[in-house]
C-alpha cells in the first residue's frame, strides 16, 4: 500500500451520509438468509449493477435495497447490524459517524417503530468510546404525510441522538412538495434536514430541485444532475452537499472520478463531505472513497487534512465539533504534518 493511501486509512474520518441498511456486510446478509428456498434472493444480490442508463441502475439498485431491508426481521437483526457498521467503520478510523434509517415496525406492529429506533440508539451508546456516532432519521418518498409526520415525532422523541431528519428513497417517486409540511416542521423545531437531490437526469427531477434548493436544508445529497442555475444557487447559498463516489460514479453511469462533480465544487471552496452511502452494497469503505478522490483531483496530504477539517464544521451534532477537530489537530501534530 502506498503512502498516500495509508494516509488515507490513517487520518480520523468523518462519515456524515451512511444508509445503515446500505451498510449490511454482505456475509451478514447471507447469514440473515438463511434458507434454502432463498436462492433467488441470493442471486438477485449477486447480480451485477446493469450497464443501462440512471434510470435503470436505480431500479436495479433499489431492488437490492428491498433484499437487503427484507433480511432484517427483528430486533437482534438490527442491533447486530448497528454493531457490525460501526465496528467497520472504526476499524477505518471514523471518528463520528451520522448513520441514517427510516423507522420500521416489525410483527405487524407488535414490535413498534420506537423501539426500533431505541435498539439502534442503545448499540451506539455502547460503542460511545470508540466512536462518536449520531441518528438521522429518514422519511422514504413513497411514505405518507401521516407517516412522515410519525418520524419526525420519534426525531423529537430521541432527540439528544437522533439529530436530524433525511429525505430518501427512489427518486422517481417525486414527493419533496407533498411532504414539506413535515420538513417545514422540522425547522421551526430547529432540526437539522438533509435531503437527496438531482438523482436522475430527467425534467420532472430536475423541476423537483428547484423546491429543493427553496426549502433550503441544512446538507443536501448527491446533486448529482442540475442546472446550471442550480448549481449557482447552491455554490452561493453555500448548502454543504455529501458526494459519494463510488455511488455516484454508479447511478451517474460515468466512465471515471474525473468527471465528478467533486472538481467544480472544491474548486470553487464549497463545503463538501466525502461518504460511502451504502458501503455493504457498494463494497466500499470511507478511506477509499477518499482515496479515490485524493488521487484523482491530486490534493495534497496538507489539502486533505483541510478537507477533513471543513468537513468538521456541518455535522449535524454541533457539540462534537471539537471533539473532531481536537482530533484531527492531535493527528497531525503527531505525524508532525505541517
Ligand atoms: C443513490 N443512493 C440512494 N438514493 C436514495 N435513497 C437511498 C440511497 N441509498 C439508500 N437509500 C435509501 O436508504 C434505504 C436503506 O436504508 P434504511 O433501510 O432506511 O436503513 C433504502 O431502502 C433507500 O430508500
Amino acid at each position: 500500500m502506498d503512502d498516500l493511501n495509508r494516509f488515507c486509512e490513517s487520518i480520523p474520518k468523518i462519515e456524515l451520509h451512511a444508509h445503515l441498511n446500505g451498510c449490511i456486510r454482505s456475509s451478514t446478509f447471507r447469514q440473515l438468509l438463511s434458507s434454502p428456498t432463498d436462492q433467488m434472493r441470493f442471486d438477485t444480490l449477486d447480480k451485477e449493477f446493469p450497464m443501462g442508463d440512471t434510470h435503470s441502475r436505480m431500479a436495479n439498485f433499489f431492488e437490492k435495497f428491498s433484499l437487503l431491508r427484507s433480511c432484517i426481521t427483528n430486533l437482534d437483526d438490527i442491533r447486530r447490524i448497528t454493531h457490525e457498521t460501526l465496528e467497520d467503520f472504526i476499524s477505518d478510523n471514523v471518528i463520528y459517524a451520522e448513520l441514517r434509517t427510516r423507522p420500521r415496525s416489525f410483527q405487524n406492529g407488535a414490535i413498534a417503530a420506537s423501539s426500533y429506533v431505541e435498539a439502534i440508539l442503545e448499540t451506539m451508546q455502547e460503542y460511545e468510546d470508540k466512536i462518536c456516532s449520531r441518528l438521522i432519521l429518514s422519511i422514504d418518498r413513497t411514505q405518507t404525510l401521516e407517516q412522515a409526520m410519525e418520524t419526525l415525532k420519534l426525531a423529537e422523541k430521541y432527540r439528544a441522538q437522533v439529530v436530524g431528519l433525511d429525505l430518501s428513497g427512489d427518486p422517481n417517486v417525486k414527493s419533496f412538495e407533498r411532504l414539506r409540511p413535515v420538513f417545514d416542521l422540522a425547522k421551526q423545531i430547529n432540526l437539522s434536514t438533509t435531503i437527496h437531490i438531482g438523482e436522475l437526469p430527467d425534467e420532472e427531477c430536475l423541476n423537483e430541485n428547484n423546491l429543493i434548493i427553496d426549502y433550503k436544508p441544512t446538507r443536501l445529497g448527491h446533486f448529482n444532475f442540475r442546472t446550471d442555475d442550480q448549481e449557482q444557487r447552491v455554490l452561493k447559498e453555500q448548502i454543504p452537499l455529501e458526494l459519494c463516489p463510488t455511488s455516484n460514479l454508479l447511478t451517474m453511469n460515468l466512465s471515471d472520478l474525473s468527471k465528478h462533480h467533486f472538481d467544480l465544487f472544491y474548486k470553487n471552496k464549497h463545503p463538501l463531505t466525502i461518504c460511502t452511502d451504502d458501503s455493504g452494497l457498494m463494497y466500499c469503505r470511507l478511506s477509499s472513497e477518499i482515496f479515490q478522490i485524493v488521487q484523482t483531483f491530486r490534493l495534497t496530504k496538507k489539502e486533505l487534512y483541510e478537507f477533513m477539517f471543513q468537513t468538521s464544521n456541518f455535522i449535524f451534532d454541533k457539540n462534537m465539533i471539537e471533539f473532531c477537530q481536537t482530533k484531527l489537530k492531535n493527528f497531525s501534530e503527531q505525524l508532525n504534518l505541517f
